[in-house]
């Protein structure tokens, strides 16, 4: 079930990485740098010698802890930050915190996370472990389809070590259980937590705000910062990986991996000439309104299919706020700048249209899931909107929404002179014909996008869209489709 790719065992570790200057292989194209400041990606660089590191191609790390079976929409910022760096030739690691998840991150919580059970991991470790690496295949050819250089591996072999264990995909995704088990607890505070500062480490802003509530922090979310930091100098160890990409509220982590990288690899009384490792935090994602993003009336957005389906998951991009839509655009998406500021000239001419929220959408449905999943969303959009309708194929539809409940198939005969009073009822879009004949009095009925003026009206042959769709609407909201065969 572990499918990520094995690592030996970190014990010793003092050996530091070979200096990336070294590369001799060209530079990417353009520093990545500037094409995430440009899109609003940074919120905050450990060093300003970040950029000059990045000239050369470099290994970059995002964790991902696994407190669910499925990534959702707030993890993508993280992981376009780590494709960017992949699109501009450097090389990306994605770490799945096998170990770090069943510890829990402290960072951006005022409370104190219940422990996931042994079986519960395995499954998140399993499910976020198939989903990143599903993620980086269609994103390496989603950045190849806007115009990136993504076929040839990346130039980024940063340490002569680690050419063994750098994938030619330019994406590697591991597991740092694959290195902890095998550290003991006594191993850890001899080599790890000597070198770590409990002062330093309560004024972490994760810590501190704990330290100040009643019920405080626990010794094993309070040591969280040490096991990530862990995290990054083994992989600066075995993969020569010098900078760490995370969240806002990642900052002391990666600060905390840095100060122990210093500590490992810069001799005591040696001056500090260059910066071992570096980290840049991505701001958090909110709504104008200043809500987190990611949640549709509550409930996350979900990158599975199976948990939130790929027309929810369009129609979540496709309600964006018009104050929202092109801060998206810039971060969700590989859309370049320039095109991103056209569509935005065009849709503030006519914001009722949503042109850039379809392109978001469409850009962020065909990363996340597939350019045939987009035609698939873009069916059952037509279908809930009533756009269109004429346009719909009934096979389309059929594949569209297999599954949906809202799907019903019928034969001739169910439907033939049945009144359409009855068939409201019948499939669940009024509770009885009484209720029928009152929505329908009152113009809210619609089939195929008509208003049904009479309640005992029945649907003919010619009627139906395609030879076998009949669309029965209830106000804006409640649909049911009928398939005749
Ligand atoms: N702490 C990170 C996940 C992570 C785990 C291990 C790492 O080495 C890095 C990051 C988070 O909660 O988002």
């Amino acid at each position: 079930m572990n499918r990520v790719r094995q690592l030996a065992p970190a014990r010793r570790w003092a050996s530091s990485a070979s200096a990336l200057s070294s590369s001799s292989s060209s530079s990417p194209a353009r520093n990545v740098i500037d094409e995430l400041e440009a899109r609003g990606f940074i919120q905050a660089v450990t060093s300003p010698n970040l950029r000059t590191h990045l000239e050369s191609p470099s290994c970059v790390y995002v964790g991902v802890d696994p407190s669910a079976s499925s990534l959702h929409v707030g993890n993508l910022l993280p992981l376009l930050g780590l494709l960017h760096f992949r699109a501009r030739g450097h090389h990306a690691l994605a770490l799945i915190g096998g170990a770090t998840g069943s510890i829990g991150d402290p960072s951006g919580r005022s409370t104190e996370r219940n422990a996931l059970s042994p079986a519960e991991l395995a499954t998140n470790v399993a499910g976020i472990t198939a989903q990143v690496e599903r993620f980086f295949s269609r994103g390496i050819e989603y950045a190849g389809r806007r115009g990136y250089d993504v076929a040839s591996e990346p130039v980024g072999r940063p340490a002569a070590s680690a050419t063994a264990v750098l994938g030619a995909r330019g994406i590697d995704v591991l597991n740092n259980h694959d290195w902890f088990r095998d550290v003991s607890f006594l191993d850890f505070l001899r080599d790890v937590g000597k070198y770590a500062r409990v002062n330093v480490m309560m004024a972490r802003d994760s810590v501190k705000s704990r330290l100040e509530s009643d019920a405080g922090i626990s010794f094993t979310e309070f040591s969280y910062q040490l096991l990530q930091a862990y995290d990054f100098a083994t992989l600066y160890r075995t993969h020569g990986c010098r900078v760490q990409l995370g969240g806002s509220d990642q900052w002391g982590n990666i600060v905390a991996g840095i100060d122990l990288i210093r500590r490992l690899n810069v001799p005591d009384g040696a001056e500090e000439a260059a910066d071992p490792a570096f980290g840049l935090t991505i701001p958090l994602l909110t709504t104008a309104s200043g809500e987190k993003f990611g949640k549709s009336a509550g409930n996350a957005v979900w990158l599975d299919e199976a948990r939130t389906s790929v027309s929810d998951f369009y129609q979540f991009f496709h309600r964006a706020n018009d104050a929202d839509v092109e801060k998206y655009l810039s971060v969700l998406t590989l859309v370049p700048p320039a095109h991103i500021a056209e569509v935005m000239a065009e849709h503030a001419k006519a914001p009722k249209l949503r042109a850039a929220q379809t392109l978001l959408a469409e850009e962020v449905t065909e990363l996340v899931h597939s350019r045939a999943a987009v035609s698939r969303a873009q069916t059952v959009q037509k279908v809930l909107y009533g756009s269109d309708l004429a346009s719909l194929r009934a096979a389309d539809v059929l594949a569209a929404m297999e599954g949906d409940p809202r799907l019903v198939r019928v034969s001739a005969a169910d439907v033939a002179d049945v009144p359409v009073s009855k068939l409201a009822a019948t499939y669940g879009l009024a509770k009885s014909r009484g209720d029928a004949n009152r929505v329908i009095e009152g113009k809210g009925l619609r089939v195929n996008g008509a208003v049904v003026a009479d309640p005992r009206a029945t649907i003919a042959h010619a009627d139906l869209i395609d030879g076998h769709l009949a669309l029965l609407a209830r106000g804006s909201r409640d649909i049911v489709v009928l398939y005749i065969d």
